[in-house]
C-alpha cells in the first residue's frame, strides 16, 4: 500500500489532529561494513516528536548527526532500527511508489538552494509540477501565486545567477511549496545568508507556517535561527537527543553542557573576557561575587535592578547585560557584582526568593 493510498483509504482517526507530523521511534542509523568494528552509529536511539503545525529545530555541533536524521524522514536514508513514522506512515516499509507519494508531500529547502542554473524562477518552481504530470495551464495556476507569495513577482523570468541568494532561497521556498506538502523540511537553509537576509527569509518561513498551517522542521547550527522562529527545539549531540521541549524553556534552562555552551553566544551570554581572566572560584576578604540574573516571564517587566541596590544596601556594579527575544518571549540577562560579604549575601538570597529572579554565581574578583 502506498503512502497516498493509505491517506485516501484509511478513514480519518479522531486521533489524527494529535498525532506529530513526524516521530522518530528508537531510531539507529549505522553506517559502514557488516561488522561491528567498521561500524559508525550516526544516530543513537533517537525518540522525538515533531509537532503538527509547528516550527521544530533540531540544533548541534558539525557531525551530531542533524543532516541523517532530517533524510531518514524523506526517506533519502533508511534507518537500521527503529521507526520513522511521517504523519502515521513508516517511512522504512514504503516502496518506491510509496517513496514517491511520500516526497511529494515533504518539501525541502537546501544550504546551497539547488536550483537548476539552466532553468527560469518559473521554471524551476514548475518543475516538480511538470514531474507529476500537471499541464501547462495547471502549472501556471500553481506557480504564479506561488512566486508572488515569496515576493518575487517580477522576478519569474529571470535565471538563478541573476538572483541574489536570499531571491534564490525564496525560489528554492516556491519550488518545495509547489506540491502543496504538509511537511516542509529545512537544512541550513540560511547558512549561506547574510543576517539581514536571513532573517527576511526566516519571517517568510514564519508566514508560511502561520497562513498555510505548514509544519516546518529545520536543522541548522545557528541558535540564532532556532531562537527566532522555532517554537519547539532538540538537541542533538553524537547521534542522541540530549535535550528537547519548548524553546523557551530549553533557552532558559538548559541543563546540558552541550546545550548550554551551544547557546551561550545566541544569548550573549558569554562574559566579555577582562572579567573571565579575573574570576575566582572562591572568595577572599573584600572580594565582590559576580552573579548572573535571569529575567524571564513575569520578573522581565519589573524594575528588579534598582530594587536590588536599595535592598542589598551595597554598591552594585553592572558589568554586563543582554535583553532578547525567544520563541517570542522577552529574556534578560545581567551580570552584576557587589561585595561578598556574609550579610549582603543573606540579604540578597532573600530578595531573589521573594522576587522569583533566576541567579548563578559565577565567581569572585577582588
Ligand atoms: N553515508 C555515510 N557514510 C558514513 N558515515 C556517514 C555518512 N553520512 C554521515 N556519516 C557520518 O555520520 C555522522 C553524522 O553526520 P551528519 O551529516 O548527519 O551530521 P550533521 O550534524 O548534519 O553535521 P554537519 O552540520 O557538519 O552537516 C558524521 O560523523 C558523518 O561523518
Amino acid at each position: 500500500m502506498t503512502f497516498l493510498h493509505t491517506a485516501v483509504e484509511t478513514a480519518p482517526s479522531p486521533l489524527a489532529a494529535e498525532r506529530p507530523m513526524v516521530a522518530f521511534e528508537a531510531v539507529t542509523k549505522r553506517f559502514g561494513g557488516a561488522d561491528d568494528k567498521s561500524q559508525f552509529t550516526a544516530l543513537d536511539g533517537i525518540d522525538l516528536s515533531v509537532a503538527r503545525g509547528a516550527i521544530t529545530g533540531i540544533i548541534g555541533r558539525s557531525g551530531a548527526g542533524k543532516s541523517t536524521l532530517i533524510r531518514l524522514v524523506n526517506g533519502l536514508e533508511k534507518a537500521t532500527s527503529g521507526r520513522v513514522v511521517v504523519d502515521g506512515v513508516e517511512v522504512g516499509a514504503l516502496s518506491e511508489n510509496g517513496l514517491r507519494d511520500l516526497r511529494r508531500q515533504v518539501g525541502m529547502i537546501f544550504q546551497h538552494f539547488n536550483l537548476l542554473s539552466s532553468r527560469t524562477a518559473f521554471e524551476n518552481v514548475a518543475l516538480p509540477l511538470e514531474i507529476a504530470g500537471l499541464s501547462a495551464k495547471a502549472i501556471r495556476d500553481k506557480v504564479v501565486p506561488l512566486i508572488d507569495l515569496v515576493g518575487l513577482g517580477d522576478k519569474s523570468d529571470r535565471y538563478p545567477a541573476e538572483l541574489s541568494g536570499g531571491q534564490k532561497q525564496r525560489i528554492g521556498i516556491a519550488r518545495a511549496l509547489a506540491t502543496s506538502p504538509k511537511l516542509l523540511l529545512s537544512d541550513e537553509a540560511t547558512s549561506a545568508l547574510d543576517p539581514e537576509t536571513t532573517q527576511s527569509i526566516l519571517a517568510l518561513l514564519k508566514r508560511i507556517n502561520a497562513e498555510l498551517g505548514l509544519t516546518v522542521l529545520l536543522i541548522t547550527h545557528e541558535m540564532e535561527v532556532v531562537k527566532t522562529i522555532a517554537s519547539d527545539v532538540a538537541v542533538i549531540d553524537r547521534g542522541r537527543i540530549v535535550e528537547a521541549g519548548r524553546t523557551f524553556d530549553v533557552f532558559t534552562g538548559a541543563k546540558h553542557e552541550t546545550t548550554r555552551s551551544l547557546l551561550s553566544a545566541a544569548l550573549g551570554t558569554n562574559l566579555p573576557e577582562w572579567i573571565r581572566s579575573n574570576l575566582k572560584p572562591q572568595p577572599s576578604v573584600g572580594d565582590r561575587v559576580l552573579v548572573r540574573l535571569i529575567f524571564f516571564g513575569s520578573t522581565a517587566f519589573q524594575p528588579l535592578t534598582a530594587r536590588l541596590v536599595t535592598e542589598l544596601g551595597a554598591d552594585v556594579n553592572i558589568l554586563a547585560g543582554t535583553i532578547e527575544e525567544i520563541a517570542g518571549e522577552p529574556y534578560g540577562s545581567l551580570v552584576v557584582a557587589y561585595p561578598a560579604d556574609p550579610a549582603v549575601t543573606e540579604r540578597a538570597a532573600r530578595f531573589y526568593a521573594a522576587t522569583g529572579l533566576s541567579t548563578e554565581v559565577l565567581g569572585y574578583v577582588a
